[in-house]
């Protein structure tokens, strides 16, 4: 197995508060690797300095082999490294098929074209996709519905499949199932599976659901003040002294 993204010794700094602290992180090709810890680890800060959201203080993020912090945002985007957020990407007042067209536009042309819905049949490519996304999480049947109109479950697919129109390499998640019945949760977590099978995705996921975290990852990496203090399978890591220290008083593991 290949690395496909490693960051190395990457440091970010709020003022006097270090919130990640020289960490070294490896995915490997085709991996879920689940990042866990407490509240204020450092989870969010690390996501968004991969995306670029964020400037690291000092350190290195390579993708690929290549070096991304001197990319923009959406180039990182444009390189492979896709992300769905509960931040949500989607247009309320636009249906189901429009949303994930807009999608598969943006990653077909590298930029999203204003007018576009109005010459979409003469981009067979673009509907295909949407085709291929749409299908791939399970809302081909509800295409034409508004996407405001969605359960809760139903839109946390769509941003699903909003963020594999881009055809990442690389899928960042950041609590995909958060705010969901037990149902769609378990629903969810069956679309992830199959879709890192199908699509020989690599997963970066962040989760505080333990049981979700144990059932799912390959790997899983424990941040704990900005420091990554355990790494390996779930079996590896459930038995760490060290991390069930970090979660006292916190999460049962
Ligand atoms: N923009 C910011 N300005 C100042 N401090 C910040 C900023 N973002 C995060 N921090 C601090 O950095 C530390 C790490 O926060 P971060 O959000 O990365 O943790 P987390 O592991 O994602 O936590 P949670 O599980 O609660 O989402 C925290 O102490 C937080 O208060």
């Amino acid at each position: 197995m290949s690395t496909i993204l490693e960051t190395r010794d990457l440091v970010k700094e709020f003022g006097g508060l270090t919130a990640t602290d020289d960490v070294n992180l490896q995915i490997q090709d085709g991996e879920l690797l689940s990042l866990i810890g407490p509240n204020g680890a450092g989870k969010s800060t690390l996501i968004n300095l991969i995306t670029r959201m964020l400037e690291e203080t000092s350190g290195d993020i390579l993708f690929e082999g290549e070096s991304i912090t001197d990319l923009e945002p959406h180039e990182v985007v444009q390189r492979g490294v896709g992300k769905s957020f509960q931040t949500a990407s989607i247009f309320p007042d636009l249906s189901v098929e429009e949303n994930a067209n807009i999608a598969s536009l943006g990653a077909e042309h590298g930029s999203f074209r204003f007018n576009f819905l109005r010459h979409r049949d003469s981009y067979p490519e673009v509907a295909e996709r949407t085709r291929d996304v749409l299908d791939a999480v399970e809302l081909l049947p509800q295409k034409d519905v508004t996407a405001a109109d969605l359960p809760y479950g139903d839109k946390r697919r769509l941003e699903i499949g909003i963020a594999l129109a881009s055809e990442p390499s690389l899928l960042l998640m950041d609590e995909p199932t958060a705010g969901m019945s037990p149902e769609e949760t378990q629903e969810t977590v069956d679309l992830i599976e199959r879709v890192q099978e199908e699509m020989g995705l690599t997963i970066l996921l962040v989760e505080h659901d333990m049981e979700i975290v144990f059932s799912i990852s390959d790997r899983i990496a424990v941040l704990h003040q900005g420091d990554i203090i355990a790494r390996g399978t779930p079996e590896e890591v459930q038995g760490d002294p060290d991390v069930q220290e970090a979660y006292l008083g916190g999460v049962e593991l």
